[in-house]
């Protein structure tokens, strides 16, 4: 049969189902999305900077796995176009709303919005991250420290004390932190960034630890370098590539949907006894601390 005779109507059960029904016998055909599960069905989720790049990936495999999703950043622009290319897809269980980290009232947004469209909060993703230097951590200006610090840490610290209120409503949840490989091993290039990510893993553990017994795990993932365009002055020019592709062993740069999967992962049953941890996915990139 052809896909041609039929008409495709998405979530008849859920959100990862697509029905098909034939036109000519009235014979409905259900198949799943691609890579999806419901592993996460009934699941609220925010994502933080999350209309392009990893964040996007992040709330596309959070969906396709069952979750509600609200999608946010900075430009009203892009998060519509954000949840229209979700939509498109089948992903219908999705919002979105204009969200600047650093700002208490863009947060206090985002968590309305949550709940208002989906009823409540399971898991928070702090994503988003900003890099305005370049260069050795000493020679940071203090501006630029004071935006990444703000914006990195800060706003994560800040967006997990204020999830924590509709965590507990729900008697549990799931927050992750995106950190970097350059958090437990510098990059020199990168200094002050990589000095943020640190603070993450640290804010991982501190949180875990204080939020245990509640049910309400805290996680971290450390990406390695993956093609996104926050990392194409390093994936991009030939010379500065090659460098980098030699200290990969898997001799790749990681895509967008690769970190989707760890953090679907983390936030799902499968991942019940795991709170405190940062998972590395850097294609065996050296990491230590
Ligand atoms: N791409 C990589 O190689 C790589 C490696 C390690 C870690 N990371 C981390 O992954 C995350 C996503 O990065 P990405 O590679 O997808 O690049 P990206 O540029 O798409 O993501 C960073 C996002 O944060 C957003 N942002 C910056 N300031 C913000 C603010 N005040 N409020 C809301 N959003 C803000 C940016 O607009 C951008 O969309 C970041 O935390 C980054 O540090 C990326």
């Amino acid at each position: 049969m052809s896909l041609g005779r039929f008409s495709r109507l998405s979530m008849m059960t859920g959100r990862n189902v697509q029905a098909a029904v034939n036109m000519t016998t009235g014979v409905l055909k259900y198949s799943t999305l691609q890579g999806s599960s419901s592993k996460l069905a009934g699941k609220v989720a925010i994502v933080t900077a999350s209309t392009d790049g990893i964040g996007f990936a992040i709330a596309r495999r959070l969906l396709k796995d069952g979750a509600s999703v609200v999608v946010s950043s900075r430009k009203q622009q892009n998060v519509d176009d954000a949840v229209m290319k979700l939509q498109t897809e089948g992903l219908k269980a999705v919002s979105g709303i204009v969200c600047h980290v650093g700002k208490k009232d863009d947060r206090t947004k985002l968590f309305d919005e949550a709940v208002n469209k989906f009823g409540g909060l399971d898991i928070l993703i702090s994503n988003a991250a900003a890099n305005p230097a370049v260069g050795a951590v000493l020679d940071c200006d203090e501006d630029a420290w004071d935006k990444i610090f703000d914006i990195n840490v800060k706003s994560a610290f800040l967006l997990s004390k204020e999830a924590l209120p509709l965590l507990r409503k729900r008697g549990g949840g799931s927050i992750v932190y995106v950190a970097s490989i350059a958090g437990l091993q510098p990059f020199p290039v990168l200094g002050a960034y990589s000095v943020s990510k640190t603070a993450l893993l640290g804010l991982t553990k501190a949180a875990a630890q204080s939020l245990a017994t509640e049910n309400i795990r805290v996680n971290c993932l450390a990406p390695g370098i993956i093609k996104t365009r926050f990392a194409q002055a390093i994936t991009d020019p030939d010379a500065s590539r090659d460098i980098a592709l030699q200290s990969i062993p898997m001799q790749r740069f990681g895509v967008p949907d690769e970190m989707g999967g760890v953090v679907a992962f983390l936030c799902s049953e499968d991942a019940a006894y795991i709170t405190g941890e940062t998972i590395v996915a850097s294609g065996g990139m050296q990491s230590r601390l």
